[in-house]
C-alpha cells in the first residue's frame, strides 16, 4: 500500500486526571473513525493518558501499558484501523517510561518505542526513564519510524531512521508555547533533510503548569505543510502517497551524495 489516509487527534489531556483522559480518548477515536472515508491510520499525542503530572507518575502510570493497550487494541479490531497509540507515561517494574505503541487493523501488537531523550527543561530526567532502542518498525508495508516530542531535536536520530528505510516518521507530542517557531521549523527541517512524509501530533489546552499550541501538522517530503491544526481541540486528516518519497529522493540525491567518512 502506498497510500495512507492519516487521522491526528490533537486533544486537551487533564494532567493526573487518567480517567477524564481515557473517557477522551476513546472518544477521539469513535470520533475520528467516522470520517467518510475512514482513515488507514489514527495518530495520539503524547503522554495522553497523564499528561505532566510528574510528581505523581508513579502511581498515575499504567502498569505495563495494559489498560492502554487493551482500550486500543479492542478499537484497532472493531474498526480495522491502525493507531499510533501516542504516547503513555508507562510503568515497568520501579521505573516509569514514556512509551507508545503500535497495533494493526486486526489489534496486533506491531511497535512499541520509550522516548528516548528526556526533556530537562519539564523536569522529565527527574520522573521518568528514558528508552534504549530507536522506534522503527512497518506500517502496513510501509517502512516508518516514531519519534518522541523533544527527540525531534535530534536530527541523528532522524537521519538514523531514514538511512534505515523509513519513509513516513510520526512524533506524538505534548510541545508546549512558546517554541512554536522551533516545532515548525524542525519538522519541516527532519522531512525536507530526510525526503520523508512527517506526521506530528500534539496536544492543546493549559495543563501542568504549561500551555500547549497544538499545530499538528503533516509535512510531505519537499516539505510542503499539507495539513496543520490551529491551537484548539480538533482532528486533523491528510491523504498521503509514500510513492512521493521515492521521487524527491530521485530529484535531489541526497543519500547517495553524503560523504559520511568526513563527518561520521
Ligand atoms: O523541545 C521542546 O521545546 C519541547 C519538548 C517537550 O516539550 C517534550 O519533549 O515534552
Amino acid at each position: 500500500m502506498s497510500q495512507l489516509r492519516i487521522a491526528l487527534v490533537q486533544m486537551n489531556i487533564e494532567a493526573g486526571n487518567t480517567e477524564a483522559n481515557f473517557a477522551k480518548m476513546e472518544a477521539k477515536l469513535e470520533e475520528a473513525a467516522a470520517f467518510k472515508p475512514k482513515p488507514d491510520l489514527i495518530v495520539l499525542p503524547e503522554m495522553w493518558n497523564t499528561g505532566y503530572a510528574l510528581t505523581e507518575i508513579r502511581k498515575l502510570a499504567d502498569p505495563d501499558g495494559e489498560r492502554a493497550k487493551r482500550v486500543v487494541a479492542d478499537f484497532c479490531r472493531r474498526h480495522g484501523i491502525v493507531v499510533l497509540a501516542g504516547s503513555i507515561a508507562q510503568l515497568r517494574g520501579d521505573g516509569v517510561t514514556n512509551t507508545l505503541h503500535v497495533f494493526d487493523r486486526t489489534g496486533e501488537a506491531i511497535a512499541e518505542y520509550s522516548k528516548i531523550h528526556l526533556f530537562q527543561l519539564m523536569n522529565e530526567h527527574l520522573h521518568l526513564e528514558s528508552g534504549d532502542t530507536a522506534g522503527a518498525f512497518e506500517l502496513e508495508g510501509i517502512p516508518a519510524a516514531a519519534m518522541i516530542c523533544y527527540d525531534i531535536r535530534f536530527p541523528e536520530l532522524a537521519r538514523k531512521l531514514a538511512l534505515g528505510g523509513a519513509k513516513l516518521l510520526i512524533v506524538p507530542a505534548e510541545w508546549p508555547h512558546p517554541r512554536l517557531h522551533h516545532w515548525r521549523t524542525l519538522l519541516q527541517a527532519r522531512a525536507i533533510e530526510n525526503q520523508m512524509f512527517v506526521v506530528a501530533c500534539n496536544t492543546v489546552g493549559e495543563s501542568g503548569g504549561a500551555s500547549f499550541f497544538g499545530h499538528s501538522m503533516v509535512i510531505d517530503p519537499w516539505g510542503e505543510v499539507l495539513v496543520e491544526a490551529g491551537e484548539e481541540e480538533t482532528i486533523v486528516v491528510a491523504d498521503v502517497d509514500l510513492a512521493l518519497v521515492d521521487e524527491v529522493r530521485g530529484r535531489i540525491p541526497v543519500f547517495s551524495d553524503r560523504r559520511p567518512h568526513l563527518y561520521n
